[in-house]
């Protein structure tokens, strides 16, 4: 057996070589540090959240109101992170969540994200909404594992065409997002007037769509842009869906399908019952309902309904390496991170997204470690405790 990956003391080990960070290892520094850095309206589409923003911080407070009850004398010798989600193998149970128009953030958007993750062996969960299309994105993710997010457009046959190509591009698994058929409402995005899509950031793969170029009648240039834009709003997202739809989902993709922004149980049996093979519980970093229930908050319930029948992924607000091992603990076989790593980009390009990657894996081996776990299986409900102040569970 190969021995286990040893992400703690590469970082450390720069310490030997008076070897500084390229950027702070406390990963919630970033998003200041990128405020300081970007336009205030890039920074705001990405920091900012739906309504009060009272969900995004539900979300931090919902990790906040759980404790680790570190074990000790357990043999951690050997801590394997390495976990199969979904017919990926992951060095851990971390994948980067699909991020839209992230060439606001850097020029190489995507595609620095894409070689990032790849050096590591971590998945990028692609968006549909992606600055650069997806073949250039799977081609720069070279030998690296390939996820596509699917946005389910109103155009059934651009749906199909998207499925199509993320196929012959090799992605493997598909996470298709239901939370967000529509744009929530964003004040910090509307006092701003900034929508990056409306200025043709983030539709690259609508713009490259031989049937979405069918249906404005031609490619898109720069006369034609404006009226490409409308095309893509009025056709961007499907309020009629229904669970009944999902058959859509299978005939056309025959490898894995999660369904993403499930928070109730029984969505999530439903799921199940579509034959589904997954679920991501998020509320997609509270950037649609304000108000909406934290994700971890939701995430005992979707597991305990369906955690023998599919595998729950988790996101929104994991921040820390504690963070992910009290997702574990409540039943996630893996989560997304989403902002930090954008943050990572906007500082410094790919090798900042491997920076926060790094970090965060070394950060969870040792927490799991010194909390007396030997690997992400052996998390569970039993290292978790309220905090003294939490209210009940
Ligand atoms: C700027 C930005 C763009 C996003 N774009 C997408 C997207 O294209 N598709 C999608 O499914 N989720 C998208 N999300 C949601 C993330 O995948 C994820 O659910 C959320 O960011 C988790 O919250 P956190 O970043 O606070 O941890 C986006 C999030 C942000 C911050
Ligand atoms: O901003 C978002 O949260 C998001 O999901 C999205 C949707 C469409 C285009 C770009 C991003």
């Amino acid at each position: 057996m190969s021995k286990p990956a040893d992400f703690q003391n590469e970082i450390y080990l720069n310490g030997l070589a008076d070897q500084r960070p390229p950027l702070p290892t406390d990963l919630t520094a970033l998003e200041e540090l990128a405020a300081a850095r970007l336009s205030a309206r890039a920074f705001g589409y990405v920091a900012g959240s739906a309504g009060t923003e009272a969900t995004a911080r539900a979300n931090r407070a919902a990790f906040d109101r759980w404790r680790i009850v570190p074990r000790m004398l357990r043999d951690v010798s050997s801590c394997d992170l390495a976990v199969d989600v979904l017919g990926t193998a992951l060095p851990a149970p971390v994948l980067l969540g699909p991020i839209g128009v992230l060439s606001i953030l850097h020029p190489e958007g995507e595609l620095a994200v894409a070689r990032a993750a790849a050096a590591l062996g971590v998945p990028m969960v692609l968006s549909s909404a992606a600055s650069h299309d997806m073949e250039a994105v799977a081609a720069a993710s070279g030998a690296g594992p390939r996820w596509f997010q699917l946005y389910w457009s109103k155009d059934r046959d651009l749906a199909a065409s998207f499925l199509e190509r993320a196929k012959k591009a090799g992605y493997t698994a598909l996470v298709v997002t239901l939370d967000t058929f529509t744009m929530a409402w964003r004040p910090r995005d509307l006092d701003g007037a900034y929508l990056p899509f409306l200025r043709g950031i983030g539709t690259a793969n609508y713009f490259s769509d031989p049937v979405f170029q069918r249906a404005i009648g031609g490619p898109v240039t720069p006369d034609n842009q404006g009226m490409a834009v409308l095309h893509w709003v009025a056709n961007f997202g499907n309020p009629a869906l229904t669970w009944d739809d999902l058959t859509f989902l299978r005939e056309h993709w025959d490898g894995p399908i999660a369904l993403k922004g499930i928070l109730h149980p029984d969505d999530a049996r439903r799921a199940a019952d579509a034959g589904m093979d997954g679920v991501v519980v998020s509320n997609h970093g509270g950037r649609q309902v304000d108000g909406s229930v934290g994700a971890l908050d939701a995430l005992p319930g979707v597991v305990e309904a369906v955690g023998d029948r599919l595998t729950v992924l988790f996101d929104s607000g994991v921040r820390t390496g504690a963070d992910v091992v009290k997702a574990l603990a409540l039943g996630a076989r893996a989560v997304l991170l989403a902002r930090p790593y954008a943050y990572g980009l906007a500082l410094g390009g790919e090798a900042g997204v491997r920076h926060v990657l790094r970090c965060l894996m070394a950060e969870l081996q040792l927490t799991l470690t010194l909390a007396g776990l030997a690997g992400p299986g052996e998390a569970g409900q039993e290292v978790l405790t309220p905090a003294p102040w939490a209210p009940a569970h």
